[in-house]
């Protein structure tokens, strides 16, 4: 692989209204004093999919997880996230809190070992929701949004486990939209799943931008080309470019994005 100059960037700022954002996000894991994400700035638009490209190891995953502090037990984060006119990556802020309203979803399907209405229900009834009517609702709701429900409405009780991988991680998605979320962060939900079960999550997705913020890390550059409105490429724990997709992926401002997207590293 050709050595870039890690300081050659180009990102834009969206001029659509803003969902989150970072200033100069820094990430340290363990102890260490080199930072496996240097200075990213980036700013998310409302409703639409931002795709996060780039070669194994360049950072994209670190980034993704320190966005509803999911990196805070392994890493030292600097920087500020602002949501919402707050940075919530402040020690005073629950993170608990942090995540109602930006959610995640991972590679691999995780559903919990209970009923395809108890994954649903279970952090609901955790956070003090318990009137049956209610539950029942946003079990409904949020198997409509993650396009799951009219395969499933007949066998609510049954073992989330007897579902097939793409079924449940479209379970994963409406389990993590049930809590009512704005953002949602998926960490290549697709990787585990064959061509088909892809093309729906990708058609899902592409539906809950009417409602809800996408983040996703993914590897497929076609995804990210089919899905998102912005990308950003990172390399090597830095944001190299960020732009409209059509753009990083026709005409990019920087060699190693134009490398990248064409095939000759990754
Ligand atoms: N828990 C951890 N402890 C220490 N270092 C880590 C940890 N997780 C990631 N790293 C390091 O941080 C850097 C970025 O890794 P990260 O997983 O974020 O990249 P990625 O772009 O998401 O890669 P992949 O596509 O393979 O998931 C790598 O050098 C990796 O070794």
């Amino acid at each position: 692989m050709e050595t870039y100059d890690l300081s050659q960037n180009h990102i834009v700022t969206p001029p659509e209204e803003i969902a989150l954002s970072t200033n100069q996000l820094q990430v340290y894991y363990g102890s260490g004093s080199r930072a496996s994400m240097t200075d990213a700035s980036l700013s998310f638009p409302r409703f639409q999919i931002t795709a996060l490209i780039g070669a194994s190891g360049s950072g994209k995953s670190t980034y993704l997880r320190s966005l509803n502090r999911m990196n805070d037990r392994i890493a030292r984060i600097e920087g500020e996230i602002m949501y919402r006119g707050t940075n919530i990556n402040s020690p005073k802020v629950n993170v608990y809190e942090v995540r109602k309203h930006i959610g995640m979803v991972f590679q691999k399907p995780n559903p919990f070992a209970k009923s395809i209405s108890e994954n649903i229900t279970f952090a609901l009834k955790a956070a003090g929701i318990t009137n049956r009517q209610e539950l029942n609702e946003r079990v409904e709701t949020s198997l409509k949004e993650a396009a799951l429900w009219n395969e499933v409405k007949d066998d609510l009780n049954k073992s989330a486990l007897a579902l097939s991988g793409g079924q449940q991680q479209r379970l994963c998605i409406a389990r993590a939209l049930a809590m009512k979320p704005d953002i949602l962060l998926l960490d290549e939900p697709a990787s585990a799943l064959d061509p088909i079960s892809t093309t729906k999550l990708e058609v899902t997705l592409k539906e809950l931008t009417k409602n809800y913020t996408i983040i996703i890390v993914t590897h497929n550059m076609q995804q990210a080309s089919r899905i998102s409105a912005y990308t950003a490429f990172f390399h090597l724990g830095h944001v190299i470019e960020y732009d409209q997709t059509e753009k990083i992926f026709q005409t990019p401002e920087i060699q190693a994005t134009h490398d990248y997207v064409t095939g000759n590293f990754g």
